[in-house]
């Protein structure tokens, strides 16, 4: 695989020196090179059951010519040899029956394998790349990336490689038994070819600039459209079903209108290669029944010409047809190959320390940092924060002031530009990221839930955690009677996304989570935010019990949850402005008490409601 993307960044670089860059056919080749080679033995078999079912099929012609010209043409009334001829048809009737069948199921079963591990390992580095990828990349073209670029590839093996080797050598076969059968009729024949190159190459052309437009159209769709999906309550909540329906009609009309163009130009290509067979046909006949009417040409002959050329031009057809597909599975792997090779921008360094959480107290300094999204303004500006091992802080700011930011970077979502954050004085960036991730836990607003049970949701998949773990940790944060309450208990599966559970279900189920993973450092992002007072209660009692012994960082927009904090702080423009206890930041009378006011009048408001 290695050696594959390697190829592959090298003919890049080779292109590059090209001012004027060509279809990078031959590192498509190179790209999949790799993949090849594994499957080697399955395709040395599948060319050997092409030859064999090729040999077997165009034989048969030429079995007939013998029954016409040696027996029945010479009035021999030999019936023995014809039925022998007619079994030795069946035989190869059904041996190219076999072998075609054969050389279908060896190169499906390589190519689908291929496919199946590109997608793998794209879907593997997908989950690897750092979060300024996803910053920039839409979702609904990766998606497409890992659906149909994939598929493509598919295609290519199941159509580009079958005609090229089937159809490729369907040709050759059949020029050898023609020129066998008469080379003066056959050179004839041949005059047809670069009439047939003609047609051939002024489609092309057009067919691949209509086939580009419709794939460039779908890909529009399918973005719009996954887009769309993953906001669905916002585009309800806002009434937005016209407008989104209108321009999904746009989108869907003008991918439509691409589709039929390209089909329009299949059809017409087709149609004029079957004219084409027709008229070599026609010329063949008045050739060749001439001859036979000159009594130079056998009449045996002459019917083997004409099913050989009618055969002639159908893998012609074919392998101009596989055009379309070898572009798009050359574009397609282009676009693989290129997110394969992308670096995610946060990695572990050569010689990573490997760090066992238990022997971490939980320390953290955050060293006069600095950051800024990439192509964006600074939002953590020269930052200093150290936090004890146990303590809990609580962090408040105004909105864009850059909480998450210090959140996602001590995740090492991104890395800081300038600074250093420290855990137990370990540089972050030092620290495998699997170590790290078991180090610091998150728990965000909206926790993820995956498809699946809830037991695989709190333990995510590890079958290493036991049942009983699980159980544990539910009731130790109280969703046990929650859990128990649904249909299948801790078997109950969870939709997409956890949909069908509340907020605070989903919350608790997240808390759990963290009980079981046990991090040393946890972040809470505005958990509490958007849930009714008794599931804030449920889930504020369960923050409680999970932040015990741990080192706790709580960004809150609702101060009850932060009130009781060893530590709040204020952050304003990337910067700390405030900092103390809640009754310290109360005597300050800055922004912290404001905020405080604020939200006793709100509170007094609900309660006088
Ligand atoms: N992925 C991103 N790419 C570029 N800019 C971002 C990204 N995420 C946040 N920002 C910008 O960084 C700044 C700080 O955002 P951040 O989410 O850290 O603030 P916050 O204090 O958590 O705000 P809030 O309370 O509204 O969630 C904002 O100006 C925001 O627009």
């Amino acid at each position: 695989m290695a050696q594959a993307i390697n190829n592959w960044q090298m003919d890049q670089k080779a292109d590059l020196s090209e001012p004027k860059a060509k279809p990078k056919y031959i590192s498509t080749f190179r790209a999949l090179s790799g993949y090849i080679k594994e499957h080697r033995l399955t395709f040395i078999l599948f060319i050997a059951c092409t030859l064999v079912a090729i040999a077997a099929e165009l034989l048969q012609p030429y079995l007939v010519k013998i029954a016409i010209d040696d027996n029945l043409m010479t009035g021999k009334n030999d019936y023995r040899s014809l039925l022998v001829i007619c079994l030795i048809y069946l035989g190869l009737s059904v041996s190219a029956f076999v072998f075609a069948y054969l050389q279908n199921n060896l190169l499906q079963k390589a190519g689908q394998s291929i496919v199946a591990s590109i997608r793998k390992r794209l879907f593997a580095h997908i989950t690897k790349l750092s979060m300024s990828y996803f910053d920039r990349v839409p979702s609904g073209s990766l998606i497409t990336h890992v659906s149909s670029d994939t598929e493509a590839i598919n295609q290519f093996f199941n159509q580009v490689v079958l005609s090229i080797f089937r159809d490729g050598l369907t040709l050759t076969f059949i020029l050898v038994l023609m020129f066998q059968l008469d080379a003066q009729l056959t050179l004839y024949c041949l005059i047809l070819l670069p009439i047939i190159a003609g047609i051939a190459i002024a489609f092309r052309s057009y067919m691949r600039t209509t086939y580009q437009m419709a794939r460039t159209r779908l890909s529009r769709l399918v973005a719009f459209v996954a887009e769309n999906l993953s906001g669905m309550n916002i585009i309800q909540i806002f009434h937005q079903q016209e407008e989104q329906k209108k321009q999904f009609r746009e989108k869907n009309d003008s991918y439509f209108q691409a589709n039929i163009r390209e089909i329009r130009t299949n059809v017409l290509f087709n149609r004029s290669f079957e004219v084409l067979n027709n008229l070599a046909i026609a010329f063949v006949t008045w050739l060749g029944g001439q001859a036979v009417l000159g009594k130079t040409l056998e009449f045996g002959v002459l019917y083997a010409f004409i099913t050989y050329i009618r055969l002639f031009f159908q893998p012609i057809n074919t392998i101009t047809q596989q055009w379309n597909t070898l572009q798009s599975a050359t574009v397609a792997i282009n676009r693989i190959w290129s997110i394969l090779a992308i670096e995610p921008e946060v990695r572990d360094k050569p010689l990573a320390l490997t760090v066992d959480k238990d022997r971490i107290a939980g320390r953290l300094d955050f060293n006069g940092i600095t950051f800024a999204y990439p192509e964006g303004t600074t939002v953590i500006r020269e930052l200093d924060l150290h936090v004890r091992p146990g303590e809990m802080v609580g962090i408040v700011g105004t909105t864009g002031a850059g909480k998450s930011s210090l959140i996602s970077l001590l995740c090492r979502f991104y890395d800081v530009k300038e600074g250093s954050i420290l855990i137990d004085g370990y540089d972050i960036r030092d620290i495998a990221q699997h170590d790290l991730h078991r180090i610091v836990g998150l728990v965000q607003q909206e926790p993820y839930l995956y498809s699946g049970t809830v037991l695989d949701n709190v333990r995510m998949f590890d079958a290493g955690i036991s049942r009983e773990a699980v159980i544990r940790a539910c009731e130790f944060i109280g969703a046990d009677t929650i859990i128990e309450r649904m249909k299948d208990g801790y078997d109950t599966r969870l939709s997409e996304r956890g949909s069908g559970l509340s907020a605070g279900e989903r919350q608790l189920i997240s808390f759990a989570r963290i009980i079981v993973f046990a991090p040393r450092i946890l972040i809470l992002d505005e958990a509490t935010a958007n849930l009714d007072s008794h599931t804030e209660q449920l889930v504020q009692s369960a923050l409680e019990r999970v932040s015990v012994g741990r080192t706790t960082l709580v960004i809150a927009h609702r101060l009850s949850t932060i009130m009781g904090a060893d530590r709040i702080l204020v952050m304003s423009k990337g910067r700390i402005v405030e900092e103390g206890t809640h009754e310290e930041l109360l005597r300050l009378g800055g922004y912290y008490d404001e905020l405080y006011k604020h939200s006793q009048g709100q509170q007094a408001t609900i309660e006088a409601g």
